[in-house]
């Protein structure tokens, strides 16, 4: 099947109670890595670019991946989606250029302006047959080389939702509850110890997006930074010449439940990161003579399999739903 929107597989998930896995793709390892667990799980898809992606791979080969990709996955619906569009353009720009989703990300801007320029992409958006996801609340971490302070971040405020989803016609919401994108999501002495001794983050406010769906009944909600920052790789990592000291990421328990919820798509890309590090960190202190790419870049692509794989049957739960 071609390329498809995001509106018949919200429904589905937001019916059955689990959430579309959104992964970023990078490059033909990553695409692959994803793209070939959904085809193994039977799992609708969601494949995003960033601006950053788009800068560095440029919109046609990932565009021509991505088409590839539906070539060799004909069973499962795939929708391609810009994640984070920064402006009126960009957003154009991919759906003029092949995308079927698309996000804009007027979250930083005062709450009239967000919108002005939702609308306004909405508007286009739809007269070509394509999706729109807004945001609403501000999330803290680093995105397009952006850092947002933890005290910069705002969380969703419910009461606008309403407002924002009737004026501007957007066909799904990401809320900010308390995740943030990036490998660094706590700090240490933001989390408690479990009996394993294991760091346990705070909780994420299940209360604003209970409140959200409350007010937007049906509504389809989206959860950005939503990486777990598998702490395998992490060790992987720091075992193999690496340095990320107190990398933490949100829980799976938590991630499970909110897909059961209202959240219907939830955004992966730190944790495709990690599996890929950590397996070519691993494999160039084990075979330090290796230098043929396809050496190392084989084994991160299973990597990143195994991980999708995990996360569409263990939590996102939409593995048999294509
Ligand atoms: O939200 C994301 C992409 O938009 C990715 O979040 P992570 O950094 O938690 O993977
Ligand atoms: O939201 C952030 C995504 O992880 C994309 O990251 P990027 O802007 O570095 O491509
Ligand atoms: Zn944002
Ligand atoms: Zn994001």
């Amino acid at each position: 099947m071609p390329l498809v929107t995001t509106t018949e597989m919200f429904k589905k998930a937001y019916d059955g109670g689990y959430a579309i896995g959104a992964f970023n793709v990078n490059n033909m390892e990553i695409v692959q890595g994803i793209t070939e667990a959904a085809k193994e799980e039977k799992a609708p898809l969601i494949l995003q670019v960033s601006k950053g992606a788009r800068a560095y791979a440029n919109h046609t080969y990932l565009v021509k991946l991505v088409e590839a990709a539906v070539i060799e996955c004909p069973e499962i619906p795939i929708a391609l989606h810009l994640d984070h569009g920064p402006d009126f353009e960009t957003c154009k720009s991919c759906i003029d250029g092949g995308f079927t989703s698309v996000m804009i990300d007027a979250s930083s801007k005062p709450f009239g302006e967000n919108i002005e320029i939702t609308k306004k992409v909405v508007e286009y958006a739809h007269d070509h047959g394509v999706v729109v996801e807004a945001e609403l609340g501000t999330l803290a971490g680093v995105e397009d080389e952006v850092n947002v302070k933890a005290e910069d971040s705002s969380y969703t405020r419910p009461e606008e939702v309403e407002e924002f989803v009737t004026k501007t016609g957007c066909d799904s919401l990401a809320i900010a509850i308390g995740t943030s994108h990036g490998a660094y999501k706590f700090t240490p002495a933001q989390c408690t110890r479990n009996e394993q001794g294991i760091l346990v983050p705070p909780p994420l406010r299940f209360d604003v997006l209970e409140e959200v769906s409350k007010r937007l009944p049906g509504f389809p909600i989206v959860l950005h930074g939503s990486s777990s920052v598998p702490q395998n790789f992490v060790k992987m990592i720091n075992e193999n010449g690496g340095k990320m000291p107190d990398a933490i990421g949100i829980p799976e328990d938590e991630l499970r439940h909110a897909a059961e919820l209202s959240v219907c798509k939830i955004n992966i890309d730190s944790d495709l990161r990690l599996a890929m590090t950590a397996t070519i960190r691993e494999h160039f202190v084990q075979h330090p003579g290796d230098f043929d790419p396809r050496q190392y870049l084989k084994p991160a692509r299973a990597a990143i399999k195994e991980l999708v794989r995990h996360k569409l049957i263990d939590v996102l739960g939409c593995a048999g739903k294509a």
